[in-house]
């Protein structure tokens, strides 16, 4: 390496990330992970434990055989047949490396039953065997943030003098903390002798939510390799995700001058390949990726952004590959991005018709968790077919359903006049177009109504189309709202209102032919 600050990203998604219980994946897509890894840029990938399993040497092996830039290395105990399998998978590789380990804290030493010499002297066996084989050696004393100073010292000195090239420094259990995990790295740096020689890792585990904090200070103290996973996948609560220490030492280039080599265009994509290969859903408020991450919902920060992205904004979403809009209308948006939703959609409105539109789409908002695109045009669409100026003008509805039979309560304005009617039916739709004939008795015959879902979800905004017909004229109405039988009666009314208006123009002399509610 000769750039002094140069900070290599080591990936094990797909080993230390496979291990989170349940993200087994299959070859395939192992095969399809390690490529998009290759090309954003990952310096190392972690291709899985070949002595695990059939299955991880087979992915090891091809994955190593196509590799185009990055390093491919595969985990291996300290044991030579996982050395000499590790070797077997990886060699394949442009670029192979055998990452071999070994738990040296006091807790892990019992484990094996190896007392501090007899360890020690597995160390140097081991990572010489591996040496012997491979000229990238990596190794990692588990545990190392819990394990005695001295002794780790020790240890590492005989890797390093043993072949090592690189030594990681696991925070197994994820419980150091920043400034711990900075001094130990300094501390190291300091005191093994051949440390500026090979390069430091830190690999840390999320368990106390501070992985990337920890990875970020052993960089400052002088770590150059962090180990991470996409979306932060990992035993537990996961390691450090990739996406957050890439992105912070990106936008905190100020504070932090440490480049990678990663294209962070490339993270969106990755991130939602690997939450769908594993099965790992990314929290909404995950940074980075989370599907909130670059969403803006209150009028403020909404108005804010429009006039300065910067406002609320520290990266652009691109930069992560994200090319979605950034604002989500709900309950507390404003006008300001109203208006610019709905240009965007291709909607002029001025002051005015903003202002109605903003009072329904409050209404619609305190229905709905969010107002999708085309929520707003079926609002925009609703507004345009039933206006507050039409004769006919559904007031209140209530409707009874179930077993014991369907009943409309209805008030409709006509004209002037507010007239109320009970009427029953055959279903609840049927009973509300019997009360609004009540109301408004009309020889027009239903010929047509369809009801279709805007959006997903139980909370989704029915659209109803209704067609009908009276004494050869034709008219449609149509509708949109949460609930499915108020829309059925707008659009029903609705319809109404447009046979009217076409009779009393026949009345006047025009053609009678077909009339729409929509002029599109
Ligand atoms: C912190 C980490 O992420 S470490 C990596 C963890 N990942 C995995 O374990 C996934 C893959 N593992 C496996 O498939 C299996 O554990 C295997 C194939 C490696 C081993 O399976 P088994 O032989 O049945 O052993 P088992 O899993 O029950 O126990 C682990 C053995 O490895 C030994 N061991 C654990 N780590 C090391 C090490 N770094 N070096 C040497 N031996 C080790 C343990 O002492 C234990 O040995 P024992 O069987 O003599 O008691
Ligand atoms: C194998 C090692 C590096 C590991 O995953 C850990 O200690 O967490
Ligand atoms: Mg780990």
């Amino acid at each position: 390496m000769t750039d002094k600050n140069r900070v290599l990203i080591f990936d094990t998604t797909l080993r230390d990330g496979e291990q989170s219980p349940g993200a087994t994946m299959t070859h395939a897509e192992k095969l399809e992970i390690a490529q998009m890894l290759d090309e954003m840029g990952v310096d190392i990938i972690e291709a899985g434990f070949p002595i695990a399993s059939e299955g991880d040497f087979a992915a090891v092996s091809e994955i190593a055989r196509r590799s185009q830039n990055s390093v491919i290395c595969g985990l291996a105990r300290a044991q030579f047949p996982d050395i000499d399998r590790c070797w077997e998978a990886v060699k394949f590789a442009k670029r192979p490396r055998i990452h071999t380990f070994i738990g040296t804290s006091p807790l892990h030493r019992a484990i094996p039953n190896l007392d501090m010499d007899q360890m020690a002297e597995r160390i140097h066996q081991t990572v010489t065997h591996a040496r012997n084989l491979c000229d990238n050696v990596q190794w990692s004393p588990m545990d190392a943030t819990r394990t005695e100073h001295d002794y780790l010292c020790r240890v590492i000195e005989i890797a390093i003098k043993a072949g090592a090239t690189t030594i990681n420094i696991p925070d197994t259990v994820g419980y150091t903390a920043p400034r711990e995990s900075a001094d130990l790295i300094r501390m190291l740096l300091e005191r093994v002798p051949g440390a500026d020689e090979i390069v430091f890792a830190t690999h840390c585990h999320n368990d106390l939510g501070m992985a990337t904090a920890n990875s970020l200070a052993a960089v400052e103290a002088g770590a150059r390799q962090i180990e991470c996973t996409i979306n932060g996948l990992g035993e537990r609560a996961g390691n450090t995700a990739l996406e957050e220490v890439v992105m912070a030492l990106k936008v905190r280039h100020d504070i932090m001058p440490y480049d990678t080599a990663i294209d962070t265009t490339k993270i969106m994509g990755i991130s939602r390949r690997v939450s769908q290969v594993s099965g790992f859903a990314v929290q909404f408020n995950k940074a980075i990726v989370g599907k909130n991450a670059f969403l803006h919902e209150s009028g403020i920060h909404q108005d804010g952004v429009l006039k300065n992205v910067e406002t609320f904004e520290i990266m652009r979403p691109a930069d992560i590959g994200l090319n979605e809009a950034n604002i989500v209308l709900g309950k507390h948006s404003g006008r300001a991005a109203l208006r610019s939703k709905l240009n965007d959609l291709g909607y002029e409105v001025g002051d005015n018709q903003l202002k109605d539109v903003f009072v329904r789409f409050k209404a619609l908002a305190d229905r709905k968790k969010e107002v999708y695109d085309d929520d707003l045009i079926a609002l925009m669409q609703d507004s345009a077919a039933n206006t507050d100026s039409d004769y006919l003008q559904v007031k209140h509805l209530r409707v009874v359903c179930g077993s014991d039979g369907q009943s409309a309560d209805l008030t409709m304005i006509v004209g002037d006049e507010e007239k109320t009617v009970h009427a029953e039916g055959d279903g609840p739709v049927d009973a509300c177009f019997n009360a609004v004939k009540a109301i408004w008795p009309h020889s027009a015959v239903l010929q047509l109504y369809q009801v279709h879902a805007v959006t997903e979800g139980t909370d989704a905004q029915a659209t109803v189309s209704v067609r009908m017909e009276e004494d050869g004229r034709i008219a449609t109405g149509q509708a949109a709202d949460t609930d499915t039988i108020l829309a059925s009666v707008k659009a029903y009314v609705g319809a109404l209102n447009r046979l009217k208006v076409r009779r009393e123009m026949v009345g006047e002399g025009a053609d009678a032919k077909h009339v729409s509610m929509y002029s599109h």
